[in-house]
Protein backbone atom coordinates (compact mmCIF):
# COMPACT_ATOMS: atom_id res chain seq x y z
CA UNK A 1 0.00 0.00 0.00
CA UNK A 2 1.33 3.43 -0.99
CA UNK A 3 2.06 5.90 1.51
CA UNK A 4 -0.57 9.65 2.11
CA UNK A 5 -0.23 12.19 -1.38
CA UNK A 6 0.22 15.51 0.57
CA UNK A 7 2.22 14.62 4.14
CA UNK A 8 0.54 14.91 7.89
CA UNK A 9 -1.76 17.55 8.14
CA UNK A 10 -0.70 21.46 8.45
CA UNK A 11 -0.69 22.87 12.23
CA UNK A 12 -0.77 26.62 12.30
CA UNK A 13 2.20 28.57 13.09
CA UNK A 14 0.13 30.88 15.22
CA UNK A 15 -3.47 30.80 16.47
CA UNK A 16 -5.02 34.41 17.29
CA UNK A 17 -7.66 34.79 19.87
CA UNK A 18 -9.48 37.22 21.60
CA UNK A 19 -12.67 40.15 21.79
CA UNK A 20 -13.87 42.23 19.41
CA UNK A 21 -11.36 45.07 18.30
CA UNK A 22 -8.68 43.41 19.87
CA UNK A 23 -7.22 42.77 16.22
CA UNK A 24 -6.77 39.62 14.92
CA UNK A 25 -7.92 39.98 11.82
CA UNK A 26 -5.85 43.13 10.72
CA UNK A 27 -2.63 42.08 12.88
CA UNK A 28 -3.17 39.04 11.50
CA UNK A 29 -2.92 39.56 8.37
CA UNK A 30 0.16 41.82 8.89
CA UNK A 31 1.78 39.01 10.40
CA UNK A 32 1.09 36.26 7.87
CA UNK A 33 2.77 38.97 5.57
CA UNK A 34 5.67 39.39 7.75
CA UNK A 35 6.61 35.64 8.04
CA UNK A 36 5.64 34.80 4.30
CA UNK A 37 3.21 32.42 5.22
CA UNK A 38 -0.90 32.16 4.36
CA UNK A 39 -3.32 33.78 6.41
CA UNK A 40 -6.94 32.24 7.56
CA UNK A 41 -9.44 33.64 9.52
CA UNK A 42 -12.40 31.68 10.52
CA UNK A 43 -15.23 34.64 10.76
CA UNK A 44 -14.30 35.03 7.22
CA UNK A 45 -14.35 31.30 6.24
CA UNK A 46 -17.95 31.16 7.18
CA UNK A 47 -19.11 34.02 5.22
CA UNK A 48 -17.50 32.77 2.14
CA UNK A 49 -18.93 29.14 2.44
CA UNK A 50 -22.54 30.76 3.73
CA UNK A 51 -22.18 33.55 1.14
CA UNK A 52 -23.51 36.24 3.82
CA UNK A 53 -22.50 38.44 6.00
CA UNK A 54 -22.17 37.49 10.03
CA UNK A 55 -24.70 39.90 11.02
CA UNK A 56 -27.10 38.30 8.91
CA UNK A 57 -26.51 34.76 9.80
CA UNK A 58 -26.99 36.16 13.25
CA UNK A 59 -29.97 38.00 12.42
CA UNK A 60 -31.89 35.09 10.34
CA UNK A 61 -30.77 32.08 12.27
CA UNK A 62 -29.39 33.08 15.50
CA UNK A 63 -26.20 32.57 17.08
CA UNK A 64 -26.55 28.43 18.08
CA UNK A 65 -26.55 28.29 14.28
CA UNK A 66 -23.43 30.73 13.87
CA UNK A 67 -21.70 29.26 16.79
CA UNK A 68 -22.36 25.74 15.36
CA UNK A 69 -20.54 27.13 11.74
CA UNK A 70 -17.86 27.91 13.93
CA UNK A 71 -17.19 25.22 15.48
CA UNK A 72 -16.88 23.24 11.94
CA UNK A 73 -14.90 26.51 10.31
CA UNK A 74 -12.32 26.18 13.37
CA UNK A 75 -12.04 22.02 13.33
CA UNK A 76 -11.35 22.85 9.74
CA UNK A 77 -8.72 25.66 9.99
CA UNK A 78 -7.28 24.11 12.61
CA UNK A 79 -6.28 20.56 11.46
CA UNK A 80 -5.61 22.16 7.69
CA UNK A 81 -3.99 25.31 7.92
CA UNK A 82 0.10 26.06 7.99
CA UNK A 83 0.23 29.90 8.29
CA UNK A 84 -1.89 32.61 10.57
CA UNK A 85 -5.18 31.66 11.78
CA UNK A 86 -7.16 34.08 13.35
CA UNK A 87 -10.58 33.25 15.57
CA UNK A 88 -13.65 34.78 16.02
CA UNK A 89 -14.18 36.46 19.29
CA UNK A 90 -16.39 34.10 20.68
CA UNK A 91 -15.03 30.58 19.15
CA UNK A 92 -13.24 29.98 22.71
CA UNK A 93 -16.65 29.95 24.28
CA UNK A 94 -17.01 26.28 22.57
CA UNK A 95 -15.36 23.43 24.96
CA UNK A 96 -14.43 21.19 21.69
CA UNK A 97 -12.55 24.22 20.36
CA UNK A 98 -10.84 24.80 23.69
CA UNK A 99 -9.67 20.97 23.78
CA UNK A 100 -8.63 21.37 19.85
CA UNK A 101 -6.11 24.41 21.18
CA UNK A 102 -4.16 22.84 23.60
CA UNK A 103 -0.43 22.55 22.86
CA UNK A 104 -1.42 25.27 19.93
CA UNK A 105 0.50 28.55 19.91
CA UNK A 106 -2.43 30.35 21.15
CA UNK A 107 -1.75 34.00 21.57
CA UNK A 108 -4.85 36.00 23.60
CA UNK A 109 -5.02 39.89 21.99
CA UNK A 110 -6.21 41.90 24.72
CA UNK A 111 -7.47 45.08 25.37
CA UNK A 112 -9.17 46.96 27.54
CA UNK A 113 -13.06 48.45 26.89
CA UNK A 114 -11.83 52.16 26.01
CA UNK A 115 -9.89 51.38 23.58
CA UNK A 116 -12.45 48.73 21.88
CA UNK A 117 -15.06 50.71 22.07
CA UNK A 118 -13.24 53.47 20.06
CA UNK A 119 -11.80 50.59 17.42
CA UNK A 120 -15.35 48.93 17.20
CA UNK A 121 -17.94 52.06 17.91
CA UNK A 122 -18.42 53.19 14.45
CA UNK A 123 -18.87 49.89 12.68
CA UNK A 124 -22.21 48.06 12.44
CA UNK A 125 -20.63 44.82 11.67
CA UNK A 126 -20.88 43.25 14.76
CA UNK A 127 -24.30 42.02 15.92
CA UNK A 128 -23.53 41.73 19.90
CA UNK A 129 -22.11 45.06 20.26
CA UNK A 130 -25.26 46.38 18.09
CA UNK A 131 -27.69 48.36 21.13
CA UNK A 132 -25.23 49.58 23.74
CA UNK A 133 -21.49 48.80 22.78
CA UNK A 134 -19.82 49.75 26.10
CA UNK A 135 -22.07 47.61 28.19
CA UNK A 136 -22.26 44.52 25.74
CA UNK A 137 -18.22 44.40 25.32
CA UNK A 138 -17.66 44.37 29.60
CA UNK A 139 -20.24 41.66 29.68
CA UNK A 140 -18.86 39.54 27.29
CA UNK A 141 -15.52 39.92 28.17
CA UNK A 142 -15.99 39.49 31.99
CA UNK A 143 -17.41 35.85 30.75
CA UNK A 144 -15.00 35.56 28.67
CA UNK A 145 -11.62 36.40 29.95
CA UNK A 146 -10.66 33.42 31.41
CA UNK A 147 -11.43 31.22 28.65
CA UNK A 148 -8.90 33.61 26.68
CA UNK A 149 -6.31 32.97 29.47
CA UNK A 150 -6.87 29.66 29.57
CA UNK A 151 -6.18 28.53 26.22
CA UNK A 152 -3.34 31.04 25.63
CA UNK A 153 0.24 30.33 25.77
CA UNK A 154 1.03 34.16 25.62
CA UNK A 155 -1.30 36.99 26.20
CA UNK A 156 -0.55 40.42 24.34
CA UNK A 157 -1.46 43.71 25.59
CA UNK A 158 -3.16 45.57 22.06
CA UNK A 159 -3.80 49.08 23.94
CA UNK A 160 -1.10 51.19 23.60
CA UNK A 161 0.58 49.00 20.43
CA UNK A 162 0.45 49.91 16.69
CA UNK A 163 -0.79 46.88 15.02
CA UNK A 164 2.77 46.51 13.94
CA UNK A 165 4.03 46.52 16.97
CA UNK A 166 1.47 44.05 18.13
CA UNK A 167 2.95 41.57 15.82
CA UNK A 168 6.33 42.50 16.86
CA UNK A 169 5.08 41.48 20.30
CA UNK A 170 3.78 38.22 19.32
CA UNK A 171 7.07 37.19 17.71
CA UNK A 172 9.02 38.00 20.46
CA UNK A 173 5.99 35.96 22.79
CA UNK A 174 6.39 33.00 21.06
CA UNK A 175 10.28 33.43 20.17
CA UNK A 176 9.10 33.06 16.19
CA UNK A 177 12.40 35.41 15.49
CA UNK A 178 14.88 35.03 12.91
CA UNK A 179 17.68 36.71 14.30
N1 LIG B 1 -3.18 47.85 17.51
C1 LIG B 1 -4.15 48.60 16.95
N2 LIG B 1 -4.14 49.93 17.11
C2 LIG B 1 -5.12 50.70 16.57
N3 LIG B 1 -6.17 50.23 15.85
C3 LIG B 1 -6.23 48.91 15.68
C4 LIG B 1 -5.24 48.01 16.20
N4 LIG B 1 -5.56 46.76 15.85
C5 LIG B 1 -6.72 46.85 15.15
N5 LIG B 1 -7.11 48.13 15.03
C6 LIG B 1 -8.34 48.62 14.37
O1 LIG B 1 -9.44 48.16 15.16
C7 LIG B 1 -10.51 47.74 14.34
C8 LIG B 1 -10.82 46.28 14.69
O2 LIG B 1 -9.72 45.43 14.27
P1 LIG B 1 -9.96 43.94 13.77
O3 LIG B 1 -11.14 43.89 12.84
O4 LIG B 1 -8.66 43.47 13.27
O5 LIG B 1 -10.35 43.23 15.12
P2 LIG B 1 -10.79 41.74 15.36
O6 LIG B 1 -10.14 41.31 16.61
O7 LIG B 1 -10.52 40.92 14.13
O8 LIG B 1 -12.37 41.86 15.60
P3 LIG B 1 -13.53 40.77 15.33
O9 LIG B 1 -13.46 39.78 16.48
O10 LIG B 1 -14.80 41.54 15.39
O11 LIG B 1 -13.27 40.12 14.01
C9 LIG B 1 -10.06 47.96 12.90
O12 LIG B 1 -10.57 49.21 12.47
C10 LIG B 1 -8.54 48.02 12.99
O13 LIG B 1 -7.98 48.85 12.00
O1 LIG C 1 -17.05 37.90 19.94
C1 LIG C 1 -17.94 37.34 19.24
O2 LIG C 1 -18.81 36.60 19.73
C2 LIG C 1 -17.89 37.54 17.79
C3 LIG C 1 -16.76 38.04 17.21
C4 LIG C 1 -16.57 38.18 15.76
O3 LIG C 1 -15.23 37.79 15.42
C5 LIG C 1 -17.59 37.35 14.99
O4 LIG C 1 -17.25 35.98 15.05
C6 LIG C 1 -18.97 37.56 15.51
O5 LIG C 1 -19.32 38.91 15.31
C7 LIG C 1 -19.10 37.18 17.00
MG1 LIG D 1 -11.71 39.78 12.86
Amino acid sequence: MSGPLTGPPACPLVVLVGPMGSGKSTVGELLAGRLGVPYRDTDADIVAAEGREISEIFVSDGEDRFRELERAAVRAAVTGHGGVLSLGGGAILDESTRALLSGLPVVYLSLEVDEAVRRTGLNQARPLLAVNPRRQWRELMDARRHLYTEVARAVVATDERTPDEVADAILDALELRDE
